[in-house]
């Protein structure tokens, strides 16, 4: 944009703008589906900014039309449906619609079973999630673990769907299927095919498998894990040992009280060698009576900050004896002869293979960490819609909505939500399509620095939210809690965030990516110009990465120092990847592929991406220092972001309604337009 028409809009936002015309327009745009072009010279309370007509559009097949008097965004009558059908329904076929559906339809027919208790004891807690996950999938069978491989994206909607509904029976479903199941379906072979049959039909308070890789030792570090399976091939078994106080398994969800079965990471030891990290089934508790098996000690892990109703324990193994035959033996195996026999020669990267299942989990915690900043988001705007505060006179207060400091603390979160569904979504194309080699590691680290930055990103803007809602975000009833704890655990459970993006960086400099010939930035409001300043950014910290490493590799004759002098490089690199990544995935799937029939849609999809894009400028001196933007343009970008949040705010009820979540099982929260109704009740919940 040049420095002239930059000029006019400011004048143009500049015209008088007090709270009653803020308010007017507010309230004439809470229901866009209704929206109209507010311009009328003659009503000064419903004036508003056209400051869209003076912007020059990048994208063609989407540029409206500039004979259109109604050239600015909330102009265009755009219905949630229509947003919905273009984020959300594009990614997914009738089949998983009718599963999610299905879901919210049992929770419908059954609000004994799902309705928000509060002030339950841990186990009445722990027993309610885990009944509620039993009820779902027994009553409608939403998969089988092949899915697993032919169709994952099922197994994505059902654990999607879960997590808003009850976070608890998500996380249980996660562990049960996406590790325990997932385990055997991926470790194992044909052997233990007849028990993969049970995973799904025999699911109930008898049956339920836990995932046992931590150690009070080594958590992050699994290679270093001390659990020894030692092979003895005069009875064909394997003892389970636990060597030492400092090697119990923790943080084992299910553990404390309802897993009968464990997946459990151990070295392997075959003729006193260590073959290193294999997984074993092993029995934890009589399915008859639920009493725990001879030589397993289980303790609770005790009260966490969060998530009680996930029953993480502590376990030892005391020498215990397992078959042969529960190795999980696809990556390596014992021979009838009793030697030890793999398809993958390099200890490493056969434990690589052992950590790949845990794939699914990642991109389901990036993908989580969205729907919980959602949730919050809806829940909190939907409140400031309502709220008001303040006002040019004490009859006269207006939404918190119309405050510009309020926007400023959410839109970009909103926006945020907006072009990071559509890198997950492409990350979750990626996955259901068999890839190998560096395309295969290429996925993995972009599921580590998504999963790093969904996670991240979720929990400080669901801590924004808490203080968004007041007082009010402080009540569990009102959920924001609830969502702040998904996101919260989300940074650790998966793999903790700056180790993910430490074992991500290690991949991107393997790319030899060139640094791009700089072209002058000349328009701010040019995503694809934008885009190359991210490109540049990406490239130039991994060559930078490249070189430091090396160099003080050489310098210190020792790797591990350099990497470990190197790790500020190492995380800026995912950073500055993964943002980069996102805004690509953004351009073309949301903006290139929206046809002339969609464009008041990307309108807005575009004017959401430039708001998160120029926070992220904002967030990092890389720009500057660098001479990517020049000090006058950054100096442009607050009015700019103002101007986007002006633009938007009428559009935030259909922003929020397209998150497409049920009303009444999901945001039915006494806040926003139920706050009075609801608290005036005696009792707010039972
Ligand atoms: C709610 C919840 C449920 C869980 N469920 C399970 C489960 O079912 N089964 C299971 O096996 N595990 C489970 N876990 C454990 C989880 O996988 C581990 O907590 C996680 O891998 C991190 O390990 P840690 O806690 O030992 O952290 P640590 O590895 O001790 O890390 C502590 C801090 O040190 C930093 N750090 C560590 N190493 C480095 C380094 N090289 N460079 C820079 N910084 C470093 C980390 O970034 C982190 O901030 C669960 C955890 C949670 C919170």
């Amino acid at each position: 944009m040049s420095q002239e028409s930059f000029q006019q809009q400011q004048q143009q936002l500049s015209q008088p703008s007090d709270d009653q015309r803020r308010l007017a327009q507010l309230i004439s745009h809470l229901f866009p589906s209704n929206a109209t072009c507010h311009s009328d010279p003659n009503n000064s309370l419903s004036l508003h900014s056209c400051s869209g007509s003076s912007n020059p559009y990048p994208y063609g097949s989407i540029q409206p039309s500039t004979n259109d008097p109604k050239n600015c965004l909330s102009c265009y009558a755009i219905s949630s449906n229509q947003m919905i059908q273009h984020t959300l329904e594009r990614y997914e076929s009738e089949t998983h619609r009718n599963i999610r559906n299905r879901i919210y339809e049992l929770v419908r027919k059954n609000p004994k079973l799902f309705e928000r208790r509060f002030g339950l004891t841990k186990d009445e807690e722990r027993y309610l999630s885990h009944d509620r996950l039993e009820f779902i999938i027994q009553q409608l069978k939403p998969f089988e673990m092949e899915h697993f491989k032919t169709d994952p994206k099922r197994i994505f909607t059902v654990l999607e769907t879960l997590s808003m509904i009850d976070f608890g029976s998500c996380g249980r479903c996660m562990i049960h299927f996406g590790l325990f199941g997932a385990s055997i379906l991926f470790f194992g072979t044909e052997k233990h095919q007849p028990f993969l049959q049970r995973i799904v039909k025999d699911l109930s308070r008898d049956f339920f498998g836990m995932f046992c890789m931590s150690e009070l030792n080594h958590a992050s570090n699994v290679q270093a894990i001390e659990t020894r399976a030692i092979y003895d091939h005069s009875t064909k078994t394997f003892q389970i040992v636990t060597p030492s106080d400092s090697a119990v398994k923790v943080w084992s969800g299910g553990a404390a009280l309802l897993a009968t079965w464990a997946i459990v990471f151990a070295q392997l030891i075959v003729n006193n060698e260590n073959k290193g990290v294999h997984t074993f089934l092993v029995p934890i508790r009589s399915e008859k009576d639920h009493s725990v098996l001879p030589g397993i000690r289980i303790r609770d892990l005790g009260s966490k900050i969060g998530l009680n109703s996930l029953d993480n324990g502590r376990v030892w193994f005391d020498h215990v004896t397992i078959p042969k035959d529960y190795l999980l033996d696809r990556f390596g195996t014992i021979t009838d002869e009793g030697t030890y026999k793999t398809s993958i020669p390099d200890a490493g990267l056969r434990f690589l293979s052992h950590v790949s299942a845990l794939l699914i989990g990642r991109i389901m915690t990036a993908s989580s960490s969205i729907l919980a900043l959602k949730l919050a988001l809806e829940i909190t705007l939907k409140h400031a819609i309502h709220r008001k505060q303040f006002g040019p006179t004490l009859d006269k207060e207006v939404p918190i909505l119309s405050y510009l400091s309020y926007q400023r603390r959410f839109y970009p979160y909103l926006a945020f939500t907006y072009v990071m569904q559509f890198a997950v979504e492409d990350l979750k194309m990626r996955y259901e399509k068999p890839s190998k080699g560096a395309e295969n590691k290429m996925m993995h680290t972009l599921a580590d620095c998504l999963k790093a930055k969904c996670s991240e990103t979720a929990f400080n803007g669901c801590q924004e939210c808490r203080k968004g809602a007041g007082a009010q975000g402080f009540l569990s009833v009102n959920r924001i809690g609830e969502m702040r704890t998904i996101a919260d655990a989300s940074l650790t459970y998966e793999g903790d965030n700056t180790i993910l993006y430490q074992t991500a960086a290690r991949n991107l400099m393997k790319r030899g990516s060139t640094i791009p010939k700089l072209k002058k930035l000349t328009n701010l409001w040019d995503l694809q110009q934008l885009q190359q300043i991210f490109e540049f950014r990406d490239a130039t910290i991994e060559q930078a990465y490249v070189k430091k490493t090396a160099l003080l590799a050489k310098k210190t004759n020792n790797a591990f120092e350099a990497s470990v002098r190197t790790q500020d490089l190492a995380l800026k690199l995912c950073n500055s990847y993964v943002e980069n990544h996102a805004i690509k995935v953004f351009m073309k799937e949301a903006l290139e592929s929206l046809s002339q029939e969609n464009k008041n849609l990307g309108q807005v999809l575009e004017r959401l991406a430039l708001l998160l894009v120029f926070t992220w400028i904002q967030q990092d001196g890389f720009f500057l220092q660098h001479g990517l933007i020049s000090s006058e343009q950054y100096g442009q970008l607050d009015d700019m972001i103002n101007s986007i949040c002006e633009e938007l705010t009428p559009l935030v009820p259909m922003l929020i309604k397209s998150f497409n979540f049920p009303e009444d099982i999901v945001t039915n929260v006494p806040m926003g337009p139920k706050l009075v109704e609801m608290m005036a009740y005696d009792k707010i919940y039972d």
